[in-house]
């Protein structure tokens, strides 16, 4: 019964803006940061939690901070009470100090620094289990599974009871699914050639670079000069033909209106989706924009933070694409009433991957959402970018353009010690 002993919050960051690698219309030069948290127990074996919240460099600090704040809730818990109920574990750490809450709630800098010490509880659940993070919740009964999530403020969408029914509906076939992803690997998308920053020549040799490797849906970034847009996607589309998938990213740069008109007039390049065309927070602002761009979809998701804001995009039928993120929101329990309620809803998840770790993550939620709750893959696509990857010490592994399913125990989120030390800000040798 191992106890948690202490928890370390780490501000590492890379510097991905000197490329200008991850840029697009509203973040011109990020540096793809974490605030890693890792937990040790008193168990007197090698086996720690990690996990790791993202941002884009200046401001991880805080971040840190708010993990700090947070860490008397958890240090001195022992695992096996937390793991037993983490539904109310997870209330607890979001809510548990009204003084803290205060500062979100549920949203913002507070939740993203919850969400890293809640990925950091099921890595090292996962590890002691032995089992990579999707495959210990695969293996849950659906009791057991809604039992690690807290049901407030969306029951009037999603019970229990009815999240129970939506395990319970493709269980049987659930094997098949299994032996298929480690067969086949889960298809996924690529924005690695479409980053805003990156010259025509760039691009255009990033995309053979990805055809070659066998990739067949590709994002690019828009948002700044409509002429400029209009220009790469052309490009895009000369590298890549029609018959592979284009998306489009505005990163929320537009108004309504404006993303209506911009979206309309790209249309004739055939893009599956438009992405983030407008505020976050704009719920009827993307469902006016879904109806008034059609066929062309609406995807948003990476700055939405919580299940609430998501509830609130299903139900005003603002949304074709569902792309959550797994440490914007408030770490995995709440992905997975995300996950629940998309499948209700009908929506397909397509997770953001474009940060330092999210793709190593993202890939449990959607092998968990095949296997367990959609049994589809139709609409289904989870983003690849290809930074930093060399980092982790369980990186994901990609084959013709398709994720394959990771194995070993955890969330696949640890770093490498020796990576860690360099990127250690401000003092680590990457930052001199
Ligand atoms: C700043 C990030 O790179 C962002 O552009 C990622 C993103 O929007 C995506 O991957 O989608
Ligand atoms: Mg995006």
């Amino acid at each position: 019964m191992p106890i948690i002993t202490h928890l370390e919050a780490r501000d590492t960051r890379f510097p991905t803006s000197r490329h200008l690698d991850g840029s697009d219309a509203m973040n011109a030069a990020p540096d793809y940061s974490a605030t890693y948290v890792i937990l040790s127990t008193d168990a007197g074996d090698s086996l720690a939690g990690h996990g790791l919240t993202f941002t884009i460099g200046r401001g991880n600090e805080v971040c840190v901070a708010a993990v700090e704040a947070l860490a008397s809730r958890i240090v001195g818990q022992e695992l096996d009470t937390i793991t037993a109920n983490m539904g109310r574990f997870w209330r607890d750490l979001t809510s548990g100090d009204s003084q803290l809450r205060w500062l979100g709630p549920e949203k913002g800098v507070i939740h993203l620094a919850a969400a890293a010490i809640i990925n950091a509880v099921w890595d090292l659940w996962a590890k002691r289990e032995g089992k990579p993070v999707w495959k210990l919740l695969a293996d849950m009964s659906p009791e057991e599974l809604v039992n690690c999530l807290d049901f407030r403020f969306v029951t009037d969408v999603l019970t229990p009871e009815e999240a129970i029914a939506l395990l319970r509906r493709h269980a049987d076939t659930r094997d098949e699914r299994e032996r298929e992803m480690r067969e086949v690997g889960y298809p996924g998308y690529t924005t690695s050639a479409g980053w805003l920053g990156y010259s025509e020549e760039k691009m255009r040799q990033l995309a053979r670079d990805a055809l070659a490797e066998g990739w067949e849906h590709f994002k690019q970034k828009v948002g700044g000069d409509l002429e400029e847009d209009r220009r790469r996607a052309r490009i895009l589309r000369e590298e890549i033909g029609w018959q592979r998938s284009l998306m489009i990213d505005a990163n929320q740069v537009w108004d309504v209106d404006e993303a209506i008109a911009n979206v309309r007039n790209m249309a004739e390049f055939a893009p599956l989706w438009i992405e983030e065309p407008t505020s976050p927070d704009d719920i009827l602002g993307h469902a006016e924009i879904r109806r008034r761009v059609a066929p062309v979809g609406v995807a948003t998701g990476e700055h939405c933070h919580n299940r609430v804001m998501f509830k609130q995009l299903f139900q005003a039928g603002a949304i074709d694409y569902c792309q959550l993120d797994a440490a914007r929101l408030g770490g995995l329990n709440e992905v997975l009433l995300v996950v629940l309620m998309a499948a209700k809803f009908g929506v397909p998840i397509c997770p953001h991957g474009g940060g330092v770790g999210l793709c190593e993550y993202t890939q449990h939620i959607s092998l968990f959402d095949y296997i367990c709750v959609s049994a589809s893959l139709e609409g289904r696509l989870l983003e690849y970018v290809d930074h930093l990857h060399e980092h982790f010490v369980d990186p994901v592994r990609i084959h013709r353009g398709r994720y394959q399913v990771p194995e070993a125990p955890g969330y696949s989120i640890t770093m490498h010690a020796d990576s860690l030390e360099a990127h250690q800000y401000p003092h680590g040798d990457a930052w001199r």
